[in-house]
């Protein structure tokens, strides 16, 4: 006979020991689905977790560099962590990365993985407004960085250069990664902000600009608006900033003539109108102008700043490559003459490598991110194909992409000629080179952050002599964007020698050293 319901042995074991056998059942089910569902994505890459779960947040912890090595390793160009409740998938490589340089902004966009930018930009630009009106903003950055803008910035550039390292001594010692931000903070106020800022209000909006900076923690990436303390402290800050900035943009609009003859970024976005189609024509409100301007100081500080200290570290650490970039000054002058213009700093091939392999070997952004918004298919190097799903975070990396040896050779030394025509690694594939990202959102900067380091290492390199009293710095890979740890270097002053060919008195030639 069947036992009664009552006799039957399961119900007659005690709850205490069988709700937590169900739930551990459960919790196995879930397990087994989340394994099964990360691994089943028709022809998804291959997810990088281990423990399911917490490895990908473990994973994450240790670093985004050594997560990438891990990953990298294991399976190659492609692959997904899964972060808590996002998916982050990476993409190493020039092979499996072009769509994410090249999608348009309703394929791949930057709005959901770069907001946390919202409360430090301000409401209403950049990352707080539909596509079409931020492609409209960023038509009015890429106006006011363009050429004929930039000639206008470089003799401000070097005055303020010039007027900064006039203050040093005849020897000294220094730290670059605080000295050069000091003095990048001098030039982008001067060219972004403005002259009355850069003049009358300088210390006032250093101090604010510090405490928005301080505001931008790891952790607002998650949660940008937790109340603590740095966030209470940006909020502040940007509210006064916004106070400061309306009456400086209000004076400018009541003399607009006065406007149009500084030469800044303010001047741009004064003027500037958004077209007939979008926004229905209207000039930009105070609170759009002063977003901007955070925005593209925020875009050019810190990254030009590192880039700048990297690269002096390096020419001082190659004593060769600063014997090669003394020799190209003095080539400079004999040709431009001593004043450094738009044309000078144009003649600089050298400087120029050096800068690009300085931010090749250790790029300030480490990561770029978009959101997937519909699949895509990419390919790698050993021709595997994956699809790439709609609603991944899709990650690529000139930190790490930068060191692959088979994009440029021996990745880890410091050979500036590798950008040279003879070998022109960056060439070989588009995207090899992505310091300044590339395609759609490449920097528009990049040629204003040129500028602006080769004004200093050439006032710098015609001046002074150098030496590193520390080991050579690593990456603070503790940082929002990434430069160097702390590294003290002597200076010297000496002014540069240059042998001139002269004709004399009854036609006698011969060389004399000049001084600069
Ligand atoms: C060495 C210095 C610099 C580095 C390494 C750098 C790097 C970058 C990178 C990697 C991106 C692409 C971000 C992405 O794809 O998500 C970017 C975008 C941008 N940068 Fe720079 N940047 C530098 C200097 C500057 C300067 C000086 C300015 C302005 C004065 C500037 C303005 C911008 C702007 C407006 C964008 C956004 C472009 C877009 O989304 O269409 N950058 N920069």
């Amino acid at each position: 006979m069947a036992p009664l319901l009552g006799e039957d042995p399961l119900y007659s074991v005690p709850s205490s020991i069988w709700w937590p056998a169900v739930t551990l059942v459960v919790l196995a089910s879930v397990v087994v689905l989340r394994v099964i569902t990360n691994h089943i994505t028709l022809n998804g890459p291959p997810v990088f977790e281990g423990l399911p779960f917490v490895g990908g947040i473990l994973k994450f912890l240790q670093g985004p560099m050594q997560l990438m090595k891990g990953g990298y390793q294991k399976y190659g160009e492609v692959f997904t962590v899964p972060v808590l409740h996002k998916k982050i998938t990476f993409l190493l490589g020039p092979h499996a990365s072009p769509h994410f340089y090249k999608a348009s902004d309703d394929d791949m966009s930057q709005t959901e993985v770069y907001e946390f930018n919202v409360p430090t930009f301000g409401k209403g630009v950049v990352f707080d407004v539909d596509h079409k009106t931020r492609g409209e903003q960023f038509r009015f950055f890429a106006e006011a960085l363009k050429s004929a803008r930039l000639k206008l910035y470089v003799p401000l550039f070097v005055q303020e250069t010039q007027d900064f390292f006039g203050k040093w001594g005849d020897s000294g010692i220094v730290d670059f990664k605080d000295v050069l931000a000091d003095l990048i903070i001098l030039t982008a106020s001067r060219t972004l902000l403005g002259r009355e800022v850069r003049e009358n209000m300088f210390s006032q909006v250093t101090a604010l600009l510090h405490d928005l900076d301080e505001g931008m923690k790891p952790i607002s990436v998650l949660f940008p608006y937790l109340p603590i303390p740095a966030h209470n402290r940006r909020d502040r800050a940007r509210a006064e900033l916004s106070e400061l900035f309306a009456k400086v943009i209000r004076a400018r609009r009541a003399d607009p003539e006065r406007n149009a003859r500084e030469a800044d970024l303010l001047a741009s976005f004064c003027q500037a109108r958004y077209s007939p189609a979008i926004n229905g024509g209207r000039e930009l409100t105070e609170g759009e102008i002063t977003g901007m301007l955070i925005a593209v100081l925020f875009a050019g500080q810190h990254t030009s700043s590192i880039t700048s200290s990297w690269t002096g570290l390096y020419m001082i650490k190659h004593p060769d490559v600063w014997k090669e970039a003394v020799e190209e000054q003095r080539q400079v002058i004999r040709t431009h003459g001593e004043k450094l213009t738009l044309e000078a700093l144009g003649d600089m091939p050298v400087l120029q490598r050096i800068i690009t392999e300085a931010l090749r070997l250790f790029p300030p952004l480490i990561l770029l991110l978009r959101q997937c918004k519909r699949s895509f298919l990419v390919s790698t190097s050993n021709g595997h194909k994956y699809t790439i799903p709609k609603g991944h975070v899709v990650a690529t990396s000139p930190a790490f992409q930068h060191r692959l040896p088979h994009i440029f050779e021996r990745p880890d030394s410091f050979e500036p000629d590798r950008f040279a025509d003879a070998r022109a690694e960056d060439k070989a594939m588009p995207f090899s080179f992505i310091g300044f990202g590339g395609g759609r959102h490449g920097c528009m900067g990049s040629n204003f952050a040129y500028l602006q380091i080769k004004t200093i290492w050439s006032v710098l390199l015609r001046n002074f002599e150098m030496e590193l009293l520390d080991p050579f710095p690593q990456a603070d890979y503790s940082s929002m964007v990434v430069g160097p740890t702390a590294c003290r270097v002597q200076y010297t002053r000496r002014p540069l020698r240059h042998r001139q060919t002269y004709i004399g008195a009854h036609g006698i030639s011969g060389t004399r050293e000049r001084d600069y």
